[in-house]
């Protein structure tokens, strides 16, 4: 039954630079789907909002410094996954200090939203496509 699965929180970042390019992150080796390609962020911790936690999650793995205040709520992916339930809320962000480095040693690309179709995404973030294509498509 569904709701005896356990619920799992993901805060994630869509960042977006002048171009208009999305950035995506490949999962590192060892963790659970690797190398497919994905949004940066990460679990939020007992006690943490959502927006502490992704900017806590950027620094982590990108060593970016984002604020609060330039996160902007995008949508949110609520997916049944086979060993939990998937909660995430996915913010925008268009402004960050820091140079953005793979700090867990994963690789990262810029894209156009046009390519996101080519790049091997989680299941719960395929919603996310047509979405983003749409926001972006006067580019
Ligand atoms: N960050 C992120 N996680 C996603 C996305 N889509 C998606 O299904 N997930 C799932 O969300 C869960 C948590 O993500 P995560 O592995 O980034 O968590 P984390 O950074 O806290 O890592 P850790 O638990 O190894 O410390 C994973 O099961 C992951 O597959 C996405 O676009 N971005
Ligand atoms: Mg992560």
């Amino acid at each position: 039954m569904t709701s005896s699965k356990k619920l799992v929180l993901v805060s994630a970042a869509i960042l977006i630079d002048e171009q208009q390019n999305i950035l995506l992150a490949q999962r590192p080796k060892g963790k659970p789907q690797e190398g497919l390609w994905e949004f940066p962020g990460g679990k939020i911790e007992p006690g943490e909002s959502p927006e502490k936690a992704l900017t806590r999650e950027l620094f982590e793995e990108l060593n970016i410094i984002a604020q609060e205040k330039d996160l902007s709520p995008f949508t949110f992916i609520s997916e049944d996954c086979e060993r939990f339930h998937l909660l995430m809320p996915l913010y925008i962000i268009k402004k960050w200090k820091g140079t953005i480095e793979g700090k867990e040693g994963q690789e990262f690309r810029w894209i156009r939203a046009s390519e996101l179709d080519s790049y091997p995404m989680p299941k719960p973030d395929l919603p996310l496509i047509p979405k983003l294509k749409a926001l972006l498509q006067f580019d």
